[in-house]
């Protein structure tokens, strides 16, 4: 299936959806978000949650973690930029 990058018209609101998002215009577009745990298990246990939602939309983040924090980046390579898989797939990361 070929996915499209999110049209112009519907950017802005695909991102007041999702507020705890930063947009970065640059090479067709990405979103990311650092999140701040108590400590390594916690963020651990969040990514391997965040694990599961990315195999089942089979749709993968670019990320790193460092002890308590963890730095998420969403685009799609398909697309080459932003997509509705990634506002999706925020959505699906912010309600955990
Ligand atoms: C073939 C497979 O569906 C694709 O390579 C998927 C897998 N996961 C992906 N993840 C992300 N973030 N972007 C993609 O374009 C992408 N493509």
């Amino acid at each position: 299936m070929t996915i499209e990058r999110l049209p112009a018209g519907q950017l802005n609101a695909c991102l007041a959806s999702i507020p705890n998002w930063k947009y970065d215009p640059s090479a067709g577009g990405s979103i990311s978000r650092k999140l701040v745990f108590e400590d390594f298990t916690q963020a651990f246990a969040f990514m391997t949650r965040v694990a599961f939602l990315a195999h089942e939309a089979d749709h993968h983040p670019e990320w790193s973690n460092v002890y308590n924090k963890v730095e998420i980046t969403l685009r799609t390579h398909d697309a080459g930029g932003l997509s509705i898989k990634d506002i999706d797939l925020a959505k699906r990361i912010d309600q955990i």
